[in-house]
C-alpha cells in the first residue's frame, strides 16, 4: 500500500492528509510533540481554521516519532510555515529514503536568505535525493478543500517524471494535480501572491470597489511577474494556476489569512496585535520583506510591494499609502514588461542578500 507522511499538524498538513484519506493509502502525520499528536488524534485542533465539526478521518495515524512517521514512505509532504522549513528539514532529513518523493507545500521565502523552500530542502538533504524534491502550490484555501469543494493544484519538479509521480499520488476525487517542470515559477507564484492578497485585504477593508480591486490585482500580478521572471520563473507559470490562479483565490477570499491581515490593518489594528491574535500564519508579511529586498538589489520596480513594506515595517499610514498608490503617476502599461521568450534564457543572477 502507498505510504505517505505529512510533516506538520498544521491547517494545510491536516487538510492534505484528510484529502489523501479519500483514497486507500497509509497516512501518517508527524506532530512536534506527543501532546500535539494526542490532540490531533482526538481531533482537538489548535487552529480554528478547519470547518466546524471536522474530525480527523479514521486510519490517519499521528505521531511525534520521526522514524515511525517517515521511514519507508513513498512521499513526505512538508506542510509547515516557511520560516520553520529549515528547522523541520534538519530534523527529518535522516529519515528520508532514497526513493521517497519530498513535496514542499509551504508558500513563502526564507527571511535570512531569500531562498525558496526547494532550495532549503536541497541544502538540508543528501545530494542523491535532490531529484525527488517537488513543490505543490495552487489556489488551495484549506477550508474549502476540507469542505469538499473541488479544487486543483500544481506539482512541479525539475524532472517531469517526478512531477507526474507526485501528481498521481496527490490526485483524489475533487482534488486534482496538474504538473509543471518550472519549480521556480510555481514556488514564487505561491509565495509572492500573498503580498498582493495582503494588499487586496486593504483594498476591501477601505471599502474600495471592484474596479479598484481589479486594477490592484492586475498590477500586482505585473510586479510579481517582473520579480519572478528576473529570478528565473517562466512568465507563463506565473500566469497559470500557481500564480494568477492563486492570486485570484486569495485576493477574493475572506478565508485568506493574508487578506485578513490587510483588512485588519485598515481598522487601525497594529501588525503585532494582528499576528498575535490571528492563530495562524500569514506568510505575506515576511514575503513582503524578502521581495522588497530582492527588488531593491535587483533594480526591479515593485510599487505595491514597496508601499506594503513601508506599511508593515515602518508603520506608514494605510489610508494615506493606498491613496498615494492609486494616485501614483501611471506609466506605459507595458513598461518594464520585458519578459518575452528571450527573458527565459536571460536569467539575472540572484544577489546574495544579507537580511
Ligand atoms: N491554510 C491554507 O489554506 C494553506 C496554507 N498553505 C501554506 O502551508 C504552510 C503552513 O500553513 P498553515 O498550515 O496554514 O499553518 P497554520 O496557520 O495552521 O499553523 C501555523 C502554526 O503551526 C504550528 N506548527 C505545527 N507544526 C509545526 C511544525 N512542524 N513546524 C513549525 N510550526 C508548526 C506553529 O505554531 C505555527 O505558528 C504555509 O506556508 C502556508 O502558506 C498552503 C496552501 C493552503
Ligand atoms: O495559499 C492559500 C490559498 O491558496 C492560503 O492563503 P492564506 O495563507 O492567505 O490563508
Amino acid at each position: 500500500m502507498t505510504r505517505i507522511a505529512v510533516v506538520g499538524a498544521t491547517t494545510w498538513g491536516i487538510t492534505l492528509a484528510a484529502v489523501l484519506a479519500r483514497k486507500d493509502v497509509d497516512l501518517r502525520i508527524l506532530a512536534r510533540t506527543e501532546d500535539e499528536a494526542a490532540m490531533t488524534r482526538a481531533s482537538v485542533f489548535r487552529t480554528p481554521r478547519l470547518p466546524e465539526g471536522f474530525v480527523l478521518p479514521k486510519g490517519i495515524s499521528v505521531t511525534a516519532d520521526g522514524a515511525e512517521a517517515l521511514q519507508n514512505t513513498d512521499a513526505i509532504i512538508v506542510a509547515v510555515p516557511s520560516q520553520s522549513m529549515r528547522r523541520n528539514m534538519k530534523l527529518i532529513a535522516p529519515h528520508i529514503g532514497k526513493r521517497t518523493l519530498i513535496i514542499s507545500a509551504a508558500k513563502g521565502l526564507e527571511v535570512e536568505t531569500g531562498k525558496r523552500m526547494s532550495e532549503i530542502i536541497a541544502e538540508e538533504t543528501r545530494k542523491d535525493i535532490h531529484d525527488n524534491i517537488t513543490v505543490l502550490s495552487g489556489p488551495n484555501l484549506a477550508w474549502e478543500i476540507l469542505a469538499g469543494r473541488p479544487a486543483v493544484t500544481v506539482i512541479a519538479a525539475e524532472k517531469e517524471s517526478r512531477a507526474r509521480r507526485g501528481a498521481k499520488l496527490m490526485t483524489v476525487p475533487d482534488f486534482c494535480a496538474f504538473t509543471n517542470t518550472d519549480m521556480i515559477g510555481v514556488e514564487l507564484g505561491g509565495a509572492l501572491k500573498n503580498i498582493i492578497a495582503l494588499g487586496a485585504g486593504i483594498v476591501d477593508g477601505l471599502g474600495y470597489g471592484d474596479n479598484t480591486k481589479a486594477a490592484f490585482m492586475t498590477r500586482g500580478l505585473t510586479e510579481i511577474t517582473a520579480l519572478g521572471t528576473a529570478l528565473g520563473a517562466n512568465p507563463l507559470t506565473l500566469a497559470g494556476l500557481a500564480g494568477q490562479g492563486d492570486l485570484i483565490a486569495t485576493c477574493s477570499s475572506k478565508l485568506s489569512r493574508n487578506h485578513q491581515v490587510g483588512a485588519r490593518l485598515t481598522r487601525g489594528e497594529s501588525l503585532e496585535h494582528i499576528q498575535a491574535t490571528m492563530n495562524g500564519i500569514a506568510e505575506g508579511v515576511t514575503t513582503t520583506l524578502v521581495a522588497w529586498k530582492l527588488a531593491q538589489q535587483m533594480g526591479i520596480e515593485m510599487p505595491i510591494t514597496e508601499r506594503l513594506y513601508r506599511v508593515l515595517y515602518h508603520g506608514d499610514d494605510v489610508r494615506a499609502t493606498a491613496k498615494e498608490l492609486m494616485a501614483a503617476a501611471a506609466t506605459h502599461e507595458l513598461a518594464g514588461r520585458k519578459w518575452g521568450l528571450f527573458s527565459l534564457f536571460r536569467r539575472r543572477k540572484k544577489p546574495e542578500i544579507a537580511f
